[in-house]
């Protein structure tokens, strides 16, 4: 059996507590657990849900899983290899197939470019580090069928991000991150801030992606409902904890934890 593209072996990330004078007293600077040990294994294919409230630890997992922010314990790895120990080759490989996607599309863009410019810019960096010869046409190309690909008008790709609505910002995000053909998405409250009309959009956007290109998801919200429509499988988080984790349609009709049950008591039914 092959390895999961991506595990975190016994992850745990703790902050300083504490500053000024308290800081400076023996035992004043006290540490603040923001994720306990955790074990956590994503296999290819997978659309794995990561709920919980606000502060539960959902962002330092995932941004530890992106390797943006080091692990205080434990290892990550990446098809089985840890990110330590990547070569050069596999390094870049990685940062290609693994991608995050962050809550505010339109700060992540530059305000100063359309949005083909933004898009060529990533593209030119990726081949780039790969040593892909290819010429201007061929990267215009590239990026036209992404743009398709998430169902993004040509007129949009000559707009500045502050002239895109919140949905368009979120499809350009999910364009640049699918330029490198990834493997693995890491979506962080990507719907979040949409109204429900424009989330079941982008969400059934996500549901075809998957299905097209084969990706793998660890989407990230505090919203079950939202992740009951695209996941698998949910991990609940409470207190930089997994507390419990199964099958959307088990963790659904049959938390275990009342924490869970809240969660599942939020979700709205037709
Ligand atoms: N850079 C930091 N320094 C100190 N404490 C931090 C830092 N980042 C996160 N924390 C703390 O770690 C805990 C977990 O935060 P985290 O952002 O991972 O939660 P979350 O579930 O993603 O919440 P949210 O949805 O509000 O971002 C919180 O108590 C937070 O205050």
């Amino acid at each position: 059996m092959s390895a999961p593209l991506l595990e975190l072996l016994g992850v745990a990330k703790l902050y300083p507590r504490g500053s000024g004078l308290r800081a400076l007293w023996p035992g004043g600077r006290q540490q603040q657990t923001a994720l306990a040990s955790t074990d956590l294994a994503i296999p290819e294919g997978a659309a794995l849900g990561l709920v919980g409230e606000s502060g539960s630890g959902k962002t330092t997992l995932a941004r530890i899983a992106a390797g943006l922010s080091a692990p205080t314990r434990g290892e990550v790895r990446w098809q089985g290899s840890p990110l330590d120990a990547l070569d050069q080759a596999a390094r870049s490989a990685w940062r290609r197939e693994l991608q995050y996607v962050f809550q505010n599309a339109t700060a992540a863009l530059n305000p100063r470019h359309r949005v083909r410019r933004i898009l060529g810019i990533t593209l030119a960096g990726l081949w780039q580090e790969a040593a892909d010869q290819r010429d201007r046409r061929a990267r215009r190309e590239r990026i036209d069928e992404v743009a398709e690909q998430v169902g993004l008008g040509r007129v949009l790709l000559d707009r500045y991000p502050h002239q895109l609505s919140g949905g368009q910002a979120q499809r350009v995000a999910i364009a640049r991150a699918l330029l490198g053909a990834p493997k693995l998405l890491i979506l962080d409250e990507l719907v979040s801030a949409l109204d429900l009309s424009l989330q079941a959009q982008i969400l059934n956007l996500l549901g075809e992606l998957r299905r097209e290109l084969g990706l793998t998801y660890l989407f990230i919200s505090h919203d079950l409902a939202v992740v009951e429509r695209l996941c698998d499988e949910v991990h609940v988080m409470h207190d930089g904890r997994i507390i419990e984790q199964g099958t959307t349609a088990q963790i659904l009709s049959n938390p275990r934890e009342s924490y869970t049950e809240r969660l599942v008591a939020a979700v709205p039914r037709l």
